[in-house]
């Protein structure tokens, strides 16, 4: 079989509350997952188990057995080399190896290497970028349930370029026994969205706010650049901001950038489509 390509799009929680925690210390999660225009690129071709990295965010990654790539593919026992354009801050709440996994998951599946088994061994964001589409991801991120198309949103994503580690802001919540979600209805803009988001929240912003306090400055400064909402996605530190024209979303990436943030006009909720 010839190159295949595919997408791995960047997720996003608009809304996460942390529910409880199970006894082997992971928590149960309530989230609202979308996905954004903007995302990783991988290639796959047959060929010995093997990973070449290029793009922007490269150089914060290893080729070696570690890369969730390589364990997506190895958790297939696929012999193939995969060629990935890290497009996405590392560690930055936006599933990035979550995001690639489920890519190389997606392709293997097309090139005859059959469904995986559990994939949320490979990471609790697994599922649901397998999915890659609106979702409601419950339990610790093993229960995705499909939701509705939501209409594209123009959208900026901001990271302050501090990696933040997924089990520290876990660890530094003061409180796990939040309420879950309330009905997801269907949304028809921009306006009922943000009316719903407002009565939701992320769980782990506070926490991760403390561990890096550069994510207060980027939610404000969203705010400031005439977001209708600003927010956190998953752990951090990368936050979102909600705009009514792509013009006002690309403005503020614009000034956003000149912070010397990663700073990015993108849309919500694209379908997946490989490019
Ligand atoms: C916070 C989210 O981004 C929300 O979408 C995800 O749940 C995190 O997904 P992920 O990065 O794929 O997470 P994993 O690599 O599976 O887990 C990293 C670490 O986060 C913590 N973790 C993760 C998921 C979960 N439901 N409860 C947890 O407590 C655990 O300490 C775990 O060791
Ligand atoms: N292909 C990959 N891309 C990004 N990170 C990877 C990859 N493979 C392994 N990792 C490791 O996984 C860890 C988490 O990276 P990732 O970018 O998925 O985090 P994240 O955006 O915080 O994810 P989430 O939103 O799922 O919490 C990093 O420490 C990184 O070194």
């Amino acid at each position: 079989m010839s190159l295949q390509t595919e997408f791995a799009p960047a997720k996003l929680n608009l809304a996460l509350h942390v529910t409880g925690r199970r006894k082997d210390g992971y928590h149960l999660l309530d989230s609202l997952v979308v996905f954004a225009g903007i995302g990783d690129h991988l290639r796959l071709q047959p060929g010995p188990l093997s990973l070449t990295l290029d793009g922007p965010f490269a150089a914060g990654l290893q080729p070696d057995e570690d890369n969730l790539c390589l364990r997506a593919a190895r958790s297939m026992g696929a012999e193939v080399a995969i060629g990935l354009t890290k497009n996405l801050p590392v560690a930055s709440g936006i599933g990035g190896g979550s995001a690639d996994a489920a890519a190389v998951l997606r392709t293997l599946t097309r090139m005859g290497y059959g469904l995986p088994d559990n994939p949320e061994r490979l990471g609790a964001d697994v599922p649901v970028c397998l999915l890659s589409a609106p979702a409601r991801m419950q339990g610790v991120g093993e229960i995705v349930t499909p939701l509705p198309a939501i209409p594209s949103v123009p959208m900026v994503l901001v990271n302050p370029g501090v990696a933040v580690p997924t089990p520290q802001v876990f660890a530094a919540m003061e409180r796990r026994d939040n309420p879950p979600l309330p009905t997801i209805p269907a949304f028809s803009g921009l306006d009922d969205l943000v009316g719903w988001l407002r009565g939701t929240r992320n769980d782990l912003q506070p926490a991760a706010c403390r561990i890096c306090p550069q994510i207060d400055q980027v939610l404000r400064a969203l705010q400031d650049s005439g977001a209708a909402l600003s927010r956190m996605s998953g752990s951090g530190a990368t936050c979102f901001g909600l705009y009514d024209s792509a013009d006002a979303a690309r403005t503020a990436a614009d000034a956003l950038s000149g912070r010397g943030w990663w700073a990015v006009a993108t849309e919500l909720a694209q379908p997946l489509r490989r490019r």
